[in-house]
């Protein structure tokens, strides 16, 4: 983190533009897994990989592990990175730092090892809900010593696999996690869900089977519940990565709270991630949004209309939609998010922290048992900077903000690094030139 706080730049007009963003970190990590798990010795390419922290991690995690993972500058800053699955996995020690994809989709590829995987990370990653993993695992007949991280994966290499019911309620990633190695376990896996509440970001579990059906694996899905069947695993020899929809959604916000206009270029035709869903948040709020050749467009409305969304599907919207809400606040409307209780055990309890930071600003917002309210009011100036808590997204959503409430300061805009690399010279330049970057 660096001593000085970022200045958020101020936008003096609508904020026009057409941004490219990088490479989605869920499709990013979910094709360096697939392709470690390789039945065929051959060497596959995760093509535009962003360079950002998790992903970054991931490759370090399979690399470890005893994957030959080889990275080359792709085009237009992206990475590819070339991956050969090892015979067989090693024993290794693992840094998750606060990547959920790695210290849930590691573990299960873990106990393929001949030998011990520790895996730990960030002091916060060690607060995270690891039960749904480490339940299922034992379940599966794999050792794990530890509920959370740190945690030690016994290795085997020949895992049984089988059935196991697990409480996924805390996040998908418990179901994704479990679901990615399943073929290379004796009997594959099925994992059936119980909980109080249902699995949150279900569109990241369609991704994980529509990947894994990509490279040849059989899985069947029921409401709640997945098998995945053993056998091989041959994902393509390229494997194509997207922009990252949920990134993309910032830059949108900035047309949104602006009346500007911001183009995505590139926005991709299938339905990997929940793009619909984006595209209907920001709508909400009065945006209209199109979608051409060079990209999806969206153009902000002159006032903001408040919103009453339920984003259990697309939780990590939910920092971007929440400051969107608070500059609709100014405008006299009141906002109502739902389905996210689970995102207490995101990168940081993020509904403490949007009502402490929207707070900084005026804003009223109180938490709910599944969300945020955020009641009419005018934004002031800050009372200290923004804190961003070693989350990307919340720094995002400070630069949201700082759009229109000149003066704010994010404490460490570094942390944006851990999906978006280039977030705080590509913000500023959007805000400022309106121009493409
Ligand atoms: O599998 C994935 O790539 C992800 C699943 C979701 O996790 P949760 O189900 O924990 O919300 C999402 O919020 C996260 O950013 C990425
Ligand atoms: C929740 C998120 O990340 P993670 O993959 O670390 O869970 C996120 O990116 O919003």
């Amino acid at each position: 983190m660096s001593d000085q706080p970022w200045a958020a730049p101020t936008a003096d007009g609508p904020v026009r533009g057409t941004v490219s963003v990088p490479g989605s970190k869920s499709v990013t990590n979910r094709a360096l897994v697939l392709a470690a798990l390789g039945t065929d010795g051959v060497t596959r390419t995760v093509r535009g990989a962003a360079r950002s922290r998790d992903t970054t991690l991931m490759a370090g995690a399979l690399d470890a592990l005893g994957a030959t993972v080889t990275t080359t500058e792709g085009r237009a800053g992206t990475l590819d990175i070339a991956i050969t699955a090892p015979p067989v996995f090693r024993a290794a020690h693992v840094d998750c730092g606060l990547a959920g994809t790695v210290m849930r989709f590691v573990p299960p590829l873990a106990a393929l090892a001949d030998g011990p995987v520790v895996l730990d990370g960030d002091p916060r990653a060690r607060e995270r809900p690891m039960g749904g993993i480490v339940a299922g695992l034992r379940g599966l007949g794999v050792e794990v010593t530890g509920e959370a991280l740190p945690l030690t994966v016994a290795g085997g290499p020949h895992p049984a696999g089988g059935e196991v019911t697990v409480d996924a309620s805390a996040s998908s990633q418990f179901v994704s996690g479990l679901l990615l190695s399943g073929a290379r376990y004796a009997r594959g896996v099925t994992v059936t869900h119980a909980g109080e509440r249902g699995v949150p970001s279900l569109p990241h579990v369609a991704m994980t089977v529509t990947m894994l059906r990509a490279a040849g694996v059989t899985v069947t899905e029921h409401p709640s519940r997945w098998h995945v069947a053993p056998g091989p695993v041959t994902a393509p020899a390229v494997l194509d990565v997207e922009p990252d929809l949920s990134g993309a959604a910032v830059y949108l916000a900035a047309a949104v709270a602006t009346a500007g206009e911001v183009t995505i270029a590139g926005w991709p035709e299938g339905d990997l991630q929940p793009g619909g869903v984006v595209r209907r948040v920001l709508e909400a709020f009065g945006a209209r949004v199109t979608l051409g050749a060079e990209g999806l467009t969206v153009r902000g409305p002159g006032r903001l209309d408040g919103v009453d969304v339920d984003l259990h599907e697309v939780s990590e919207l939910t920092p971007t939609v929440a400051a969107l809400a608070a500059l609709a606040a100014r405008d006299g409307a009141s906002s109502r998010l739902r389905g996210v209780a689970h995102i207490r055990g995101h990168e940081t309890d993020r509904l403490a922290a949007l009502v402490a930071e929207l707070g900084t600003v005026g804003a009223r917002v109180a938490e709910t048992e599944d969300g945020l309210e955020i009641a009419p009011g005018p934004l002031t100036a800050p009372t200290r900077p923004w804190r961003a808590y070693a989350d990307h997204r919340m720094a995002t959503a400070g630069a949201i903000v700082g759009l229109v409430v000149p003066g704010v300061t994010i404490d460490d805009v570094a942390a944006t690094t851990k999906t978006l690399p280039d977030f705080a010279a590509d913000w500023p330049e959007l805000v400022g030139a309106g121009v493409g970057v």
